[in-house]
């Protein structure tokens, strides 16, 4: 499938020009069909990114945002990336968006994930946009090598929604959309900051197994191109 790479001088470049990027998509669907959706990572990458997007003039009011994956931990949770997305992302301008959760209260982590899949097929499909990120690890979304559900959650014939995920390194049982659910978007995007992480995508570029690397999902088989942002 096809990758561009955008490079940047720094972090702060890329949070803006990425921002830039995804702003203008939301607008233009919300031009289009009045309404917007998009789903972000946590992880430790796109705090500045989060902070530039939620400073961007756009009529959030017409905007739901949600998670590509989420650990099944609460909100105040410091694991927790609905924690990092309410404190970066819903402020300032921003404030007026609507937030999806994939954590629920739940007895176990399938009914979460059994809620949270409900509540996203009301959004409709495809997102207008997704920003993956990727571990070290070359996992991307909750899709983790040695994952308990690698197989099913990268398989494009599961359908789209939200599944459970375990996995050595990964901590908290997860919840994260299946890969049919993200490899359509209507702006796909991977972010990635660091030589360190380069170099984990230049080796996930190269031949081998997608359940070792997962990320490999979104770069071989992705329908929507992938445009991955990175700055060192
Ligand atoms: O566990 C997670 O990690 C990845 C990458 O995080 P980073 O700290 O290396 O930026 C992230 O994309 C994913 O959403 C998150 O749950």
């Amino acid at each position: 499938m096809s990758t561009t790479l955008h490079t940047f001088e720094n972090g702060t470049a890329l949070a803006e020009g990425l921002a830039d990027a995804v702003s203008a998509k939301l607008a233009a669907a919300i031009e289009a069909r009045g309404a917007a959706s998009i789903a972000v990572s946590g992880g430790s990458t796109p705090k500045a990114f989060f902070q530039a997007l939620s400073r961007r003039e756009l009529d959030w009011t017409k905007v739901t945002v949600t998670l590509v994956d989420e650990r099944f931990v609460p909100p105040e949770n410091e694991r927790s990336n609905h924690g990092l997305v309410a404190a970066n992302l819903l402020q300032n301008k921003a404030t007026a968006a609507k937030f999806l959760p994939l954590y629920h209260a739940a007895a176990t982590a399938e009914d979460a994930a059994v809620k949270a899949s409900r509540s996203a097929a009301a959004v409709g499909a495809p997102f207008d946009v997704v920003v993956l990120g990727m571990g070290t690890d070359g996992h991307t979304a909750s899709f983790f090598p040695g994952g308990t559900r690698l197989k099913e959650a990268i398989d494009p014939a599961t359908p789209r929604g939200v599944i459970t995920m375990e996995a050595d390194g990964a901590g908290e049982p997860r919840l994260t959309f299946t890969f049919s659910s993200l490899e359509d978007a209507g702006l796909l995007v991977l972010h990635i900051e660091g030589d360190g992480k380069k170099e984990v995508l230049a080796r996930a570029e190269a031949s081998g197994d997608e359940a070792e690397m997962p990320i490999r999902a979104m770069l071989r088989r992705a329908t929507s191109p992938l445009q991955i942002y990175w700055a060192p």
